[in-house]
């Protein structure tokens, strides 16, 4: 892999940089990793070396075929860069209750940051995880169903619609679209695309970003901003642009000195950043900064509101979710969902400045006869553990999730949660035997399967 000689001109200044060992990593395969779901345990990769910075991660010996393990599709993990899962470690260093907070992920497609923080905060608080790009946020939305947490929303979009919510967010995530320096390894794409003109342009895109959702952050809120890139424009020197437009405050962390990350200081406000080199560390290029906002900010109010908590619905879904969940049934275009009792306020501010594709658990609708449950549901933690269940083995889930026949002869009748190693995939409507498959179509498995990978 030859890397662009300009990029390697700008990095001689940068703390931390070998050429040598930097070009030497290059010649390496990019580290696999992944972050275990918190409640979802299955076991299978938890042996794995611990990531340093997150007790959840997990760097694996080798690139396994994701898709052919039912465990991914149920949720029981997430494919994650391992450097980049240092926002866990930054996170809870901020936020050691991390309760009670509003957090917004702007730019959360496919979910990475997005499931590492669902991962973190307490049911109490609330996660609106955003993406502008339409067909990325339907992505966003799948992997946020798939870590089934009733209080994380997905939105999708413009930054500058954030603004309209002055003083709302607790914490922003900033993971901005950048030169992608950092992931050579991983994409062959980025080293293509990369060029001195695109981290001009990323740059000023990033300022952009920052400052039309600089309004939605609180007074003492807390701004995490990172990339990929390891481009001083697009890392120290947005950092340097904040401190000369914002009233803003470092957060300067402790990191132990083993894990090899470097801890580096902006030029002019001296704003503390942590860099990621994958000749110092297992895993890519990345770049994070926590930022306090000091500036004077108002709090936007919730509006009055009448509520559209359906008891008679609620009533007919307490046998859906597990015991305990203090939760409303509000209705959708079609199906009815579940939020948290105590988001309902939230739910009207965010209604009127923003678009909610995802807000809570859908949980289905009712006919005369039954209850007819939403996929959302099977993927949910809060699932109830009552419900009427089918078991499959590997290659049993895998023909599931492929919509073919899946070799069970008989069940009883009725709606059935398909479950791996317990957790849900899907649901099935027995009759007898044989079943009606209610995976939906897009998340159905397209690859061909070989004899050997059913196993
Ligand atoms: C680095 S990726 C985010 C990765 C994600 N946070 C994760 O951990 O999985 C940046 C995201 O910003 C989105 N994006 C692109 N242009 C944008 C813009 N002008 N404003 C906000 N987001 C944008 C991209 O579609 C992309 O999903």
């Amino acid at each position: 892999m030859s890397i662009p000689a300009s990029l390697i001109h700008d990095l001689q200044s940068v703390k931390g940089f070998d050429e040598k060992a930097f070009l030497a990593a290059h010649q390496l395969p990019a580290v696999t990793s992944v972050r275990l779901h918190p409640v979802k345990q299955m076991q299978s990769l938890v042996r794995n070396a611990i990531v340093p910075w997150c007790a959840e991660g997990r760097v694996l010996p080798e690139r396994p075929v994701f898709t052919l393990d039912p465990a991914y599709h149920a949720g029981a993990y997430y494919v994650q860069e391992a450097s980049s899962m240092f926002l866990d470690y930054l996170f809870r260093a901020v936020y050691p209750e991390r309760d009670k907070l509003r957090v917004l992920d702007l730019c959360a497609a496919p979910g990475g940051k997005s499931t590492l923080l669902a991962s973190a905060l307490t049911g109490e608080s609330l996660l609106v995880s955003n993406e502008v790009i339409r067909t990325r946020a339907s992505i966003l939305e799948e992997n946020m169903t798939r870590w089934g947490f009733m209080n994380t929303w997905v939105t999708s979009n413009d930054p500058r619609d954030f603004g309209k919510l002055e003083g709302y967010f607790d914490a922003i995530v900033v993971d901005a679209p950048c030169s992608g320096s950092g992931l050579f390894r991983k994409d062959a794409r980025a080293l293509e695309e990369w060029s001195e003109n695109n981290v001009a342009l990323c740059s000023q895109r990033q300022q952009r970003i920052l400052a039309d959702v600089w309004p939605a952050l609180k007074e003492e809120g807390v701004l995490f901003y990172a990339t990929c890139s390891y481009s001083p424009e697009e890392d120290e020197q947005i950092l340097d642009w904040l401190a000369e437009t914002y009233e803003v405050e470092t957060l300067d962390i402790d990191v132990p000195e083993n894990w090899n990350v470097v801890k580096t200081y902006s030029a002019q406000g001296k704003m503390a950043g942590y860099r990621f080199m994958p000749h110092l560390v297992k895993g890519e290029g990345f770049f994070i900064a926590a930022i306090r906002k000091k500036d004077e900010t108002d709090e936007i109010r919730a509006p009055k509101f009448k509520t559209l908590h359906n008891k008679t619905v609620h009533a007919q879904t307490t046998s859906l979710l597990k015991p305990g969940v203090d939760y409303l049934c509000l209705p959708g275009k079609e199906e009815f969902f579940a939020i948290n009792s105590v988001h309902e306020a939230d739910f009207h501010i965010l209604s009127k400045a923003v678009y909610l594709r995802k807000t809570g658990i859908t949980l289905g609708s009712p006919t005369a006869k039954e209850w007819l449950p939403a996929h959302e549901l099977a993927m949910s933690i809060d699932i109830h553990p009552d419900i009427a269940k089918i078991e499959l083995e590997k290659e049993q889930a895998l023909r599931f999730l492929k919509k073919e026949d899946f070799g069970v002869d008989a069940a009883p009748k009725g709606w059935l949660l398909v479950t791996y190693k317990g957790w849900g995939l899907g649901w099935v409507k027995s009759l007898g035997n044989r079943f009606n498959n209610y995976l939906p179509k897009h998340w159905r498995i397209r690859m061909d399967i070989s004899d050997a990978d059913w196993a």
